[in-house]
């Protein structure tokens, strides 16, 4: 664990502000299958998935974009996308929750901030759509007092507007929550929101180390994380 800013374990935090992919759960094992089945009906060759890893972070769009670019130039990207989104929410629907695993110490920790009487929230990039089934199916659902999605609002991640709603939702001022991701989507919104920012190092975030982010504390798990907040 580092400490940048000296100012740990954080005091008066209310809120803990949750990203999903990449930080309570690795999802990029169905994601891998789903990109992958609709390449196949696209009649496009596979891709690897260490390159699905640095894609995942700015929502479906991106993520779908991001996957044909590999094979296909820019105007066919844009032709391609409306059938390529179509195919790829049909097999995501399939495999979502499938393949994917909670990563190490987010029971634990979740129960800890329950313990410690935090109020918590899903911030995520994901839509409601595939957020809310792969939460339950991993048995996550049920710790969240709020769940905001990519189509919760006109506007997602690193837009701050997201986690400063949750803010407000939840009773608290930006200074009193502190958000938990594993990518530059999340460190961006919650410094433009106001809000503390631990990252964890094991996500996805385009290839770069977290501690470039700043984030007053990099936690390896968590667990590591609850135990921060006092
Ligand atoms: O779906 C994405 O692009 C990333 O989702 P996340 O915000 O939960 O990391
Ligand atoms: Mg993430």
């Amino acid at each position: 664990m580092q400490n940048p800013s000296g100012k740990l374990p954080l005091n008066d935090i209310r809120v803990v502000i949750l990203d999903l992919d990449g930080t309570m759960i690795d999802s990029v094992p169905d994601l891998d299958v789903a990109l992958n089945g609709m390449l196949q009906e696209l009649a496009l060759p596979p891709v690897e998935v260490s390159a699905i890893r640095m894609f995942v972070g700015r929502g479906t769009q991106n993520l779908v974009r991001s996957t044909l670019s590999v094979h296909l130039e820019s105007d066919e990207v844009g032709k391609t996308m409306d059938i390529a989104m179509t195919l790829f929410y049909k097999h995501y629907r399939i495999v979502n929750g499938e393949r994917s695993t909670v990563f190490p110490g987010v029971r634990e920790g979740l129960e800890l901030m329950k313990d410690k009487r935090l109020s918590i929230a899903c911030v995520t990039n994901k839509p409601s759509i595939f957020t809310e089934p792969l939460l339950s199916k991993n048995g996550l659902y049920s710790y969240f007092n709020l769940i905001y999605c990519s189509d919760t609002f006109l506007v997602k991640k690193p837009d701050p507007f997201p986690m400063q709603m949750a803010c407000r939702k939840l009773g608290c001022r930006p200074d009193q929550a502190v958000a938990i991701g594993d990518s530059v989507n999340d460190a961006r919104a919650a410094r433009a929101a106001g809000c503390s920012l631990f990252m964890v190092p094991y996500g996805y975030n385009y290839g770069k180390p977290v501690k470039e982010m700043n984030p007053d504390a990099v936690v390896s798990s968590l667990l590591e994380a609850a135990n921060l907040i006092s």
